[in-house]
């Protein structure tokens, strides 16, 4: 039931027009009625807190004013970082098939409400897969920029070194923050937690932080999107993977993709007839992220030393002197 606190907190803070007061307290009777299993009546109140969140950032960009960036304050600035980020689906190269599943859960989450009209609700928890490089960190600035929502990145290194025996009272903090401010959740290197690598750190701590984490996500019935990323899911346990609505592989990208990444990092620059067929050749087996920073050298060279056109040659002494420098990072 709602207690006499509750009403008194809502009056209150409506009569001193204190909104984030209002809807955190509207958010708490949301999620208490959710556990009573009034599960309708809590979709709604957080629809209406949602929109209300929404029409407040349209009118602050209306009025010209910047958006309003979520600031965790407290003990939540310690473990997570806050972004507002642009970015968008288009700006990344993927696999169809990859990019038809992140085109999914965007359509879901804006007709949230046609969907809830339904007793149906979007996919929330993701799982994200792939080596090292090919854009699961930049899905997640997508989505919050597809959604135009806050992009919180759960710092577990910092929780885990620092927090030593409390780590599973702060990733709860990080579960209420995200049922009452809604958001992209991205907690990177997952596996970190599940694998051997922890063992400079302490391995029963991580693994106690990845039981949290999974308690919590279980438990997790609000509106926030959350991901999780590993470039190890084989060191993931199979209950692991039951925790998420979906899981999300990423990929190297075949030949015939690899001009996209370079001509998308090249749209500001000239380029002079470029052997595409060499560039991808030499280009094989980089990851997206490794192809980029190429092509940013590359531009670099030809701002510096051709007039800004960027030509063939650039291009491939630049895919080379990268591909030299990882392998010897990874010697
Ligand atoms: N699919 C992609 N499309 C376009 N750019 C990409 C893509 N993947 C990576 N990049 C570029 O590489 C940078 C780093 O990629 P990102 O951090 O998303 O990789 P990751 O898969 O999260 O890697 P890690 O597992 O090492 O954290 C991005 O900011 C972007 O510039």
């Amino acid at each position: 039931m709602t207690t006499q606190a509750q009403v008194l907190a809502l009056v209150r803070s409506f009569s001193e027009r204190d909104d984030a007061r209002f809807q955190s307290v509207a958010l708490q009777l949301a999620s208490e009625a959710a556990q009573r299993g009034q599960r309708k009546l809590a979709d709604e109140i957080r629809l209406l807190i949602q929109d209300a969140r929404e029409r407040a950032d349209q009118a602050a960009q209306v009025r010209g004013g910047p958006i309003p960036v979520v600031r965790p304050k407290g003990e939540l600035a310690g473990l997570v970082a806050a972004s507002y980020p642009h970015t968008r689906l288009q700006n990344m190269v993927l696999k169809e098939d990859t990019l038809g599943k992140l085109r999914g859960i965007v359509e879901e989450h804006r007709h949230r409400q046609k969907l809830a009209a339904h007793g149906l609700k979007p996919r929330r928890k993701f799982l994200l897969v792939g080596p090292p490089g090919t854009g699961k960190t930049l899905t997640a600035s997508a989505l919050a920029g597809e959604l135009s929502l806050p992009l919180f990145t759960i710092l577990l290194d910092g929780i885990i070194t620092k927090f030593m025996g409390e780590t599973s009272s702060k990733i709860r903090l990080v579960f209420d923050a995200m049922r009452s401010t809604r958001g992209v959740y991205f907690f990177d290197e997952v596996d970190a937690l599940a694998s051997r690598r922890m063992i400079g750190n302490d391995v029963g701590e991580a693994r106690r932080t990845l039981n949290s984490i999974l308690q919590m996500l279980d438990e997790d019935d609000g509106d926030s999107l959350i991901i999780a990323a590993t470039n190890h899911a084989e060191l993931l346990d199979p209950a692991v993977f039951r925790r998420f609505d979906s899981y999300i592989e990423y990929d190297l990208l075949p030949r015939d993709r690899i001009r996209e990444v370079f001509l998308k990092a090249l749209v500001p620059f000239e380029l002079a007839s470029v052997s595409w067929d060499a560039v991808e050749e030499a280009a094989a087996g980089m990851s997206q992220a490794e192809m980029i920073r190429a092509a940013e050298d590359a531009a670099r060279t030809a701002v510096l030393g051709n007039d800004a056109i960027v030509t063939t040659s650039i291009l491939l002494s630049a895919v080379q002197a990268r591909r030299s420098e990882s392998h010897r990072t990874r010697e």
